[in-house]
C-alpha cells in the first residue's frame, strides 16, 4: 500500500534520509525505529507531505504522492491523518470543535460532519467531553482528541510522531492499546514513529530500524529479536540490550582461545539469558572478572551488570537466589554465537 523507493533528502548540509526503499501492505502497521537525530521524523514529514523529497519516490497504493524535487502532493490530497507529540489542539475551540474543524476546512457538510465527529470521539472514548475546551481536560483526554481529530476524515494512511511521549508510564501502556485498536478497528495503514523499542515490538507489524538515515533492517519485529541483522541492531533492540563482546581470532577478548569462535574476529553477540555467573573463575570455560556495578530484580530474576574493563560492561539474567560479590566471573556460552563485523555500529 505504501512504497518508498529510492527515497532521500539533505536540508542542506549533509542527507539525513540516505537513498530508503521498503513497501508494506494495506492495513500494515509500520514502526520507524531508531535513535535521536536517525531522519525518523524526516521520514515521517516527508510520507506526510510536509517536507520534499531530494529524490526517490513514494506511492501510496497506485497513487504517486512525492517523486523527488517534482512532485509532492499536499497532505489532504495523500488521504492520510497526522498526530504528533505535540497535540496540537486549538484552546479556544471545544473538543467537538477541534475534531470539527479540519472536516470543515475540507468543505464537508454539516450533516455528514456532525455524524463524522460523534463518530470519532466515540471510538476514543470522550464523547461526554465534546462541549469541554482542550485547556480544561487531561493529558491523556487530549491525545485521544488528536487521535479523533486525526481520524474523522477516514484517512486511508495514519501517521504518528512519538505520540505517547508526552504521557506518564501507566498512560504510555492504557494509549499503546487504544493505538493498536484504533488501528485494527479503521483498517487504515499506520506509519509510526517511535525511538522506543517495547512500542515498536508491540504495535508493529513491519519494524525499520534506521541508524543515520539508513535502514539497518526492516522485518517482522519479532526476527529483529531472534535474528538482528547487525550490532547496531542488537544493541538498539532488546530488554535487557544483547551483549556484544570482542572477539579476535577465535579468542574471546583476544586473550580467551574458545572452539566455539571458530578462528573468527568481530563482535560476538551474547545474550543476557547466555551468560552466566561465577564467583570464581572456572577450570573449564571460558570467564572473565568482573566488578558488580548494578543488580536488578526482573520478572523473577536478577539482570546483574558488572564493569569488565574500562570501555565493556555485560549483562547477565541470572536466577534470584545467585551469590553475587562485588567481584565476580561471567561465564562465556558454550555455543557457536553470532559474530558481527568490528565496527558494525
Ligand atoms: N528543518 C530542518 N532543517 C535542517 N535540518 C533538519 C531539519 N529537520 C531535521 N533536521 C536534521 O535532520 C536530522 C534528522 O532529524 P529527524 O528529526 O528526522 O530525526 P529523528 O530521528 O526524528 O530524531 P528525534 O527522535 O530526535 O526527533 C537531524 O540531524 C536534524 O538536525
Amino acid at each position: 500500500m505504501i512504497s518508498i523507493d529510492a527515497l532521500c533528502k539533505d536540508y542542506g548540509s549533509g542527507p539525513v534520509v540516505r537513498d530508503v526503499s521498503l513497501a508494506v501492505p494495506e492495513g500494515a502497521f509500520l514502526v520507524l525505529l531508531g535513535p535521536s537525530g536517525c531522519g525518523k521524523s524526516t521520514m515521517l514529514r516527508m510520507l506526510a507531505g510536509l517536507e520534499q523529497p531530494s529524490g526517490g519516490t513514494i506511492r501510496f497504493g497506485d497513487t504517486l504522492v512525492a517523486d523527488g524535487a517534482r512532485l509532492s502532493l499536499p497532505a489532504e490530497k495523500r488521504g492520510a491523518g497526522l498526530v504528533f507529540q505535540s497535540y496540537a489542539l486549538w484552546p479556544h475551540m471545544t473538543v467537538a470543535g477541534n475534531v470539527d474543524w479540519p472536516l470543515k476546512v475540507a468543505g464537508m457538510a454539516a450533516s455528514e460532519r456532525g455524524k463524522r465527529v460523534s463518530e470519532a470521539l466515540e471510538m476514543m472514548g470522550i464523547g461526554d467531553l465534546a462541549g469541554r475546551y482542550t485547556a480544561e481536560i487531561s493529558g491523556g483526554q487530549q491525545q485521544r482528541v488528536a487521535l479523533a481529530r486525526m481520524i474523522a476524515p477516514r484517512p486511508r494512511v495514519m501517521l504518528f510522531d512519538e505520540p505517547l511521549s508526552n504521557l506518564d508510564a501507566a498512560l504510555r501502556v492504557e494509549m499503546r492499546h487504544e493505538l493498536a485498536r484504533l488501528h485494527a478497528e479503521t483498517g487504515a495503514t499506520s506509519v509510526y514513529v517511535t525511538h522506543d523499542q517495547v512500542e515498536a515490538v508491540t504495535l508493529a507489524s513491519h519494524v525499520a530500524v534506521l541508524n543515520r538515515g539508513r535502514i539497518e533492517q526492516f522485518s517482522p519485529p519479532m526476527e529483529l529479536l531472534d535474528h538482528p541483522a547487525s550490532a547496531f541492531v542488537a544493541r538498539f533492540v532488546g530488554t535487557p540490550a544483547a551483549n556484544l563482546i570482542p572477539v579476535r581470532a577465535g579468542a574471546w577478548f583476544g586473550r580467551l582461545p574458545d572452539p566455539a569462535l571458530a578462528g573468527r574476529s568481530g563482535e560476538a553477540l551474547v545474550r543476557a539469558e547466555n551468560l552466566e555467573i561465577a564467583t570464581a573463575p572456572l577450570r573449564d570455560r571460558a570467564c572473565v572478572k568482573a566488578q558488580r556495578l548494578e543488580v536488578i530484580p526482573m520478572a523473577g530474576r536478577l539482570l546483574v551488570t558488572g564493569q569488565v574493563d574500562d570501555s565493556l560492561r555485560l549483562t547477565a539474567s541470572v536466577p534470584r537466589d545467585a551469590k553475587l560479590p562485588e567481584s565476580f566471573c561471567f561465564v562465556l556460552p558454550q555455543h557457536i554465537p553470532t559474530i558481527f563485523p568490528q565496527g558494525d555500529r
